[in-house]
């Protein structure tokens, strides 16, 4: 399951500098394969202080974090959808990503040129939520039109063809299909249609230096815009991050951060709040070949979280052998907790909790 971001904003704004900062922290740690799949998608490791913990006890011959696919795509500007600019042909390539990363210039420049005239990021905000509902209104007429016969014969068809309607009205109301009131039942219906503005949304601010700790006046327009939307705010400045990403240590880089007054960089807020969004949670499994954290949803029984390492350990599941993380770092080993009961054995309920540590036994 590898997850995937979309940027997308105006021109100019700071995607790809954000981008590129993503990219770098991958090129520090690039032990895993294709890691420049096209131009414009990287793939980054996600930074976990637990993997470092557990490496550093079982001292595998591999450590394999996970991943996040990052995809960098052309500024979208006013009728994108309809044509205009460069962004609208690459849309489709977002369209099967799993969480929409919406960078806001957040920051006053004269020497960085607003395609608008103008730092407004509400504006902004409208311009880019507006072109992706468009988008959407164009995909879900086009299966209106293709389903429109069938409703009425076929009963499934029928409701598709409903629930179409609902949510062509929401977009015509100005409205992105997250905020839609809809059970997830009938969210189930369009599902394959990966509506743009239906995928969870981080509005990054784009800030200056001096925002970065407290935020600025753009940063509480954008707040108050937001508001009860399902959608998460971020303050990050895309040009400290590309300051950080070029330290080689990561004790500079933790000094750096101090010295500015923030505990963590954009990047890893970014990284953590995605997972919040998509209620991700991490397991992993740690073996002297490989100590490897691994990616779930939130609620994933044992034989579903084994099913991400292979669908063979799903079928062929027997039972799971679970050590909580704190234990493993206390007691230093596997066997350490084996010895005082710390090594639980689930069946096929358990539910996977984030941080456990997992051993699956199966046959196939
Ligand atoms: N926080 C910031 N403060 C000051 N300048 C910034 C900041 N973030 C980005 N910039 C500058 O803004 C300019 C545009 O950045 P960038 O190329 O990343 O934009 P973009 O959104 O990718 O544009 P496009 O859509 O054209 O690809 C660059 O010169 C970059 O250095
Ligand atoms: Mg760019």
């Amino acid at each position: 399951m590898a997850l995937q971001c979309g940027i997308v904003g105006l021109p100019n704004v700071g995607k790809s500098t954000l981008f590129n900062c993503l990219s770098n922290a991958k090129a520090q740690a690039a032990n895993f394969p294709f890691c420049t799949i096209e131009p414009n998608i990287g793939v980054i490791t996600v930074p976990d202080d637990r993997l470092t913990k557990l490496a550093e006890l079982v001292k595998p011959n591999k450590v394999q974090p996970n991943t996040i696919e990052i995809v960098d795509i052309a500024g979208l500007v006013k009728g994108a959808s309809k044509g205009e600019g460069l962004g609208n042909q690459f849309l489709g390539n977002i369209r099967a990503t799993n969480a929409i990363i919406h960078v806001l210039r957040c920051f006053d420049d004269g020497n960085v040129i607003h395609v608008d005239g103008s730092v407004d990021p509400i504006r902004d905000k409208e311009i880019i939520d507006t072109e992706l509902q468009l988008k959407d209104l164009d995909t879900v007429d086009k299966r209106i039109q293709k389903v429109e016969k069938m409703a009425k014969t076929d009963k499934d068809a029928k409701r598709t063809f409903e629930i179409l309607n609902l949510v062509k009205a929401h977009l015509e109301n100005g409205k992105s299909i997250r905020t839609a009131n809809l059970p997830q039942d009938d969210f189930d219906y369009i599902e394959d249609l990966g509506l743009l503005t239906q995928k969870p949304v981080m509005y990054v601010c784009n800030v200056d230096e001096a925002s970065v700790v407290a935020g600025n006046k753009y940063v509480d327009l954008v707040k108050a815009s937001v508001g009860d939307e399902k959608a998460e705010v971020l303050v990050i400045s895309a040009k400290i991050e590309s300051e950080i990403a070029e330290l080689e240590s990561y004790e500079e880089r933790q000094e750096f951060l101090a010295d500015l007054g923030l505990d963590e960089s954009g990047v890893n807020k970014l990284i953590r709040t995605a997972y919040k969004l998509l209620n991700l949670y991490t397991y992993f499994t740690a073996g002297v070949q490989e100590v490897r954290a691994w990616t779930i949803t939130k609620g994933f029984t044992a034989p579903q979280a084994a099913g991400v390492i292979h669908t063979d350990f799903e079928k062929g599941f027997i039972r799971a052998e679970v050590i909580k993380y704190i234990d493993f770092v206390t007691l230093g080993s596997e066997n350490a907790c084996k010895e005082v009961g710390k090594l639980g054995v689930e069946g096929k309920t358990y539910v996977v909790e984030d941080g456990d540590i997992m051993h699956f036994r199966f046959n196939v």
